[in-house]
């Protein structure tokens, strides 16, 4: 391809030595080249042919030794929460939501540290080949904010929880708020709504039915935390006579707009009303395991035919939002759990992190996988360091061996916000000094003997 004097065909060439598109053949492309314009991808072809083409390009790229992926989509987390990594671990999630985390939050949280924590998670999301995430926290307005000015795809899951919060006084004043979000942002590229009731432990069933109203009238997801510990479901059965899942039915939350996540206890009867239903789930597995909460049946779900997506969980209990060590995790859990070294193999992994969590979201006309006519979504993963050589099959290495460090570029709508490791869109010191200050702060409070 030549620059041309002219108008350039399209915006940007990629010349990749491997495409993964993510798709459901599981094609592997080996010297290929994909075009951009206007923010969507327009063409894929093998590199040899691509000047027939397109004569000319705004931009032209050559990734020798990348393998290009779809961007990695956290299906699940609170990116807010990413000023308290570290700060209460290893203890169950009982005690560390209760006498940690809630007091801290209902301390500290306000627009001014949703928006710099969240500054700070789409700057690491960003770094790790993150393109799109799945959001669950307090001050959403804050998070938006924070996204679009980043550039990054999300979609942020308004909280809804009955006792007040710094946020609300009550779950019909999420609910409001939530609506009014959604107005805000509703011709937006790049942020998109969904309702939060938190759990089915923190949301009663009047709140329940005025969330799924409002869901259905807007077309909107609802993003839930459910079955994440045996706790909850032998609470419930002890308080309702019911397990969640079964409750969520009866008031008719089941279906393709619920993203359920973490799902580590399931019963014959939870597995069929999800799988009837078409409801999604979200697996967190390093949040699972470090909660010590149990284990998501990944194995089972995915040969019953259920959408099983990927998430972190947020940085206070997981404590990275690194999506590649998460595919890791859950492939080698998914082997353990299922006693079956054939379960979650690396395509199924890289799928469950891209392209399974955009279907989850209601977001797989955008994302998810390298197609045309989707958005121009992508990470470039250099595989020539010392750790992923040699590279016999580059998903093998993507899934198994890959750490983040070797993300080179990432694009959302056409647009690089990662440059040859370099971000473009947020200021990494301005971002560790806010860390820092909050560190303090927040340190200080702890230190009083509070919280910790
Ligand atoms: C309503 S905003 C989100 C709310 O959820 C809390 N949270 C974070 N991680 C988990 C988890 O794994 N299970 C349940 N709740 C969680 C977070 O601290 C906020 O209060
Ligand atoms: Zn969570």
């Amino acid at each position: 391809m030549s620059p041309s004097e002219n108008q350039p065909d399209v915006d940007l060439v990629i010349h990749a030595r491997w495409i993964i598109p993510a798709t459901d053949d599981q094609a592997i492309l080996e010297n290929h080249s994909i075009a951009v314009r206007n923010g969507s991808i327009v063409g894929l072809h093998p590199t040899p042919d691509i000047a027939r083409h397109y004569s000319s390009a705004r931009r032209e790229l050559t990734l020798d030794q990348h393998a290009l992926i779809p961007g990695l989509i956290n299906a699940h987390g609170h990116a807010g929460m990413t000023l308290m990594r570290g700060i209460a671990d290893d203890l169950p999630l009982q005690t560390w939501l209760h006498d940690h985390i809630w007091p801290l939050e209902g301390k500290w949280i306000s627009e001014e540290f949703v928006y710099q924590g969240t500054q700070l998670a789409i700057a690491e999301m960003i770094r790790g080949g993150t393109t799109c995430y799945a959001d669950m926290y307090f001050f959403p307005e804050a998070s938006a904010r924070a996204a679009s000015e980043a550039g990054i795809r999300v979609q942020l899951a308004a909280p809804v929880i009955d006792f007040p919060t710094p946020w609300a006084a009550d779950a019909d004043e999420c609910i409001s708020k939530t609506t009014e979000l959604h107005d805000a942002w509703r011709n937006s590229e790049l942020v998109s709504t969904a309702f939060g009731p938190h759990a089915p432990y923190t949301v009663s069933d009047e709140s329940l039915r005025k969330v799924l109203t409002f869901a259905e009238e807007l077309d909107l997801p609802i993003h839930m935390h459910v079955h994440e510990t045996a706790f909850e479901v032998e609470d419930a059965l002890k308080n309702t006579g019911q397990r969640p899942i079964r409750r969520l039915h009866d008031l008719g939350l089941l279906g393709p707009r619920l993203l359920c996540v973490h799902a580590t206890q399931l019963d014959d009867d939870d597995l069929a009303l999800l799988q009837q239903t078409s409801t999604h789930v979200v697996h967190c597995p390093e949040s699972n395991l470090k909660l010590a909460s149990g284990f998501c049946p990944v194995h089972q779900l995915q040969t019953t035919g259920i959408n099983v997506a990927l998430g972190t969980d947020g940085a206070a209990s997981n404590n990275d939002l690194d999506m590649f060590s998460e595919m890791r995790t859950a492939a080698l859990l998914a082997k353990a759990c299922a006693g079956d070294a054939s379960a979650l193999p690396a395509y199924g992994a890289l799928q469950m992190a891209t392209i399974n969590g955009a279907r989850a979201m209601g977001l797989e006309h955008l994302t998810g996988t390298l197609e045309s006519g989707k958005r121009a979504d992508m990470t470039a993963v250099r595989l020539d360091s010392l750790n992923a050589m040699p590279v016999y099959n580059p998903v093998s290495q993507l899934v198994y061996s890959t750490q983040a460090s070797q993300v080179s570029h990432v694009w959302v709508n056409g647009k690089a916000l990662l440059d040859d490791g370099e971000l473009t869109t947020i200021n990494r010191r301005q971002i560790q000094e806010l860390a820092r200050t909050w560190q303090q702060r927040l340190q200080h409070s702890t230190n009083d003997g509070e919280n910790a």
